[in-house]
């Protein structure tokens, strides 16, 4: 029988030697599902299998310090190198990409709430998908719900955010994809977000300018047409520094 085409395939006995990377690309490639750096792979990674694609990128690590002339062998300090720079990409900073999204517990709206609802500031922590450099901000989303809205615990906000920022990004993208995330989960009238970020590609490298930020909002449905209540949420927002 033929696997559906979303799922990932069968694993196939001659895949043995078969780099983790390329067998987890093939499936994406099969259900044409794209894989950028800011998409989630987590329904194309069978059980066990990240921890062999943690083992094949310190393999590629260590080439790349061994390319950088760094003697690892002697270099007390950048012996395990590979293998630490490996578990942070795959299981720290970018783990948004490769594990399922946070369980999420919805209630209906029983009160059926109708009032602005704002959480933040969300810590942001991110890497820009340029030159993997950190993206570290801050994040408020406001809520307007109607009597269909399901109504999601507050710490879940930020779950859902550590979850899209978890890869690498660029901010525009990122709250694009949050604001659609939240839309699914909640289904409300109005959602509106605003990021204010650092990005460490220009103040640790590049024009090394320490002091400026990045801030970008997205606003849908009732924020979009009501100029008082977006006011009212953007005035509601305590002063960004
Ligand atoms: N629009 C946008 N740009 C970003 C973001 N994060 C980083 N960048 C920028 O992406 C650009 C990458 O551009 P390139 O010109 O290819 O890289 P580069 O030659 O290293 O550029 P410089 O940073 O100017 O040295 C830089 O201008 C970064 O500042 C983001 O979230 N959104």
């Amino acid at each position: 029988m033929k696997p559906e085409p979303d799922l990932p395939a069968a694993p196939d006995p001659s895949d043995q030697g078969v780099p983790m990377s390329v067998k987890i690309r093939e499936r994406l490639q099969a259900a044409k599902r794209r894989f950028n750096a800011n998409d989630n792979i987590a329904e194309f990674i069978e059980p066990g299998e990240l921890d062999k694609l943690l083992d094949e990128v310190t393999h590629q690590m260590q080439g790349v310090l061994d390319s950088m002339v760094i003697d690892t062998a002697d270099d007390h300090n950048t012996r395990s190198t590979a293998r630490r720079v490996a578990k942070m990409y795959l299981t720290e900073v970018f783990r948004g990409r490769y594990v399922a999204p946070p369980t999420i517990t919805e209630f209906p709206n029983a009160e059926r709430l109708n009032e602005l609802m704002i959480v933040g500031p969300i810590t942001v922590r991110s890497a820009c998908s340029h030159h993997f450099c950190p993206v570290i901000g801050r994040l408020w989303i406001g809520v307007m719900p109607n009597e269909h809205t399901n109504v999601i615990g507050l710490s879940k906000y930020a779950r859902l955010a550590e979850w899209i920022m978890g890869r690498p990004q660029i901010q525009e993208e990122a709250v694009v994809q949050l604001a659609d995330l939240i839309q699914t989960k909640t289904k409300p009238d109005g959602l509106a977000l605003v990021m204010e970020a650092t990005h460490f590609c220009m103040a640790w490298r590049g024009v090394k300018d320490m002091d400026s930020k990045m801030i970008n909002s997205v606003m849908r449905g009732v924020f979009l047409k009501d100029m008082n209540l977006r006011r009212e949420f953007l005035s509601l927002i305590p002063q960004r520094s």
